[in-house]
């Protein structure tokens, strides 16, 4: 089989808790993930020669910077056939909106290459692999409903009631590394010691965000007035967590015209990973 299609999911943090900072820098999260049924499309083709490229939309990330790439690259070492890789891109989510589109390209080609090269590397290998390439590719990796804890490589699988989520993004782009290395973001979250509720968790990085993007509070503000909504990751997407489709179209269907959404249920296991095994049952 030498080609494969598979949807690299949006994760949303239902809550994330910066509970210290390492002295390397990075932060030690706690912090639910779970997955959407919504996300880019990645066309994998094998190929004839030792080539790896990546057409469709890269927008201006550069070959060499794509997550794609890299994720590709990691793998050469391991391959057990002479064949490159043409891999296309359909861009579906936001870029730097905290909806981990990047990692979750970056997870989606080592699962793929995976298989389709033959390295027979288990996923314990895999995300270590990913780790190198960002702190939210081994959740992807994973690919189950986790509590995250260390820099997100630390995964403790959880069952939750999955609902519907609208998803907005407002428009604007926010570095990860400038909110992490922002100095009135709070650190210091005590780890928890009850089962999750909305109500005893947050995201941490929601006040200095609404505070450096008007526009994150503007959102959320609306959203709030559908249900329990949150901001995601370092932003800047927020999502309102509802109860069926019916309610999320709406949400969808009210959405102001400067702002950008999509609804999509929640899932324990990724469609990554569900898309795969059946693939490799065929
Ligand atoms: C905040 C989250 O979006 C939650 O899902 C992620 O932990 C961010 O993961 P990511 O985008 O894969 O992050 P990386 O690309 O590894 O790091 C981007 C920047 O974020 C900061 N960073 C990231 C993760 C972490 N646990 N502590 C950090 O301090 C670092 O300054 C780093 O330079
Ligand atoms: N395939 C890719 N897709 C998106 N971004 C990429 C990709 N490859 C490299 N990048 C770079 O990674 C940066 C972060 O992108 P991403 O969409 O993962 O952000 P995010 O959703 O805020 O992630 P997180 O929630 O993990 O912080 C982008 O600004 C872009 O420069």
């Amino acid at each position: 089989m030498n080609n494969l299609t598979l949807t690299a999911p949006a994760k949303l943090n239902l809550f994330l808790h910066i509970n210290n900072q390492r002295e390397d820098g990075y932060h030690e999260l706690e912090s639910l993930f779970t997955f959407l049924d919504f996300g880019d499309e990645l066309e994998f083709n094998l190929t004839d020669d030792d080539q790896i490229s990546i057409i469709g939309d890269t927008n201006d990330i550069k070959t060499e910077d794509n997550l794609i790439f890299k994720a590709a690259q990691a793998l050469l070492p391991y391959k057990q056939k002479n064949q490159g890789v043409t891999i296309s891109l359909k861009k579906c989510l936001p870029m730097g909106g905290g909806v981990g589109g990047g990692s979750s390209d970056a997870a989606t080609t080592l699962l793929a290459l995976n298989s389709l090269w033959q390295c027979h590397l288990d996923l314990q290998i895999l995300a270590e692999i990913g780790l190198t390439l960002g702190a939210d590719v081994p959740v992807f990796i994973n690919g189950k409903t986790a509590i995250a804890q260390g820099v997100g490589e630390k995964l403790d699988t959880v069952e939750i009631e999955h609902k519907w989520y609208c998803v907005v993004f407002p428009n604007v782009h926010i570095s990860t590394a400038k909110i992490f290395t922002h100095p009135d973001l709070p650190r210091n979250t005590p780890k928890l010691t009850s089962q999750w509720y909305i109500q005893n968790t947050s995201n941490d990085c929601e006040a200095l965000v609404k505070k450096l993007y008007p526009e994150v509070e503007k959102t959320l503000q609306w959203l709030l007035k559908y249900g329990p909504s949150r901001m995601t990751g370092t932003g800047a997407c927020c999502f309102v967590e509802l109860d069926s489709e019916q309610s999320a179209r709406r949400v969808l269907s009210e959405l102001p015209n400067a702002w950008q959404g999509f609804i999509a249920p929640s899932h324990a296991v990724s469609l990554a990973h569900r898309q795969l095994a059946s693939w490799l049952k065929e």
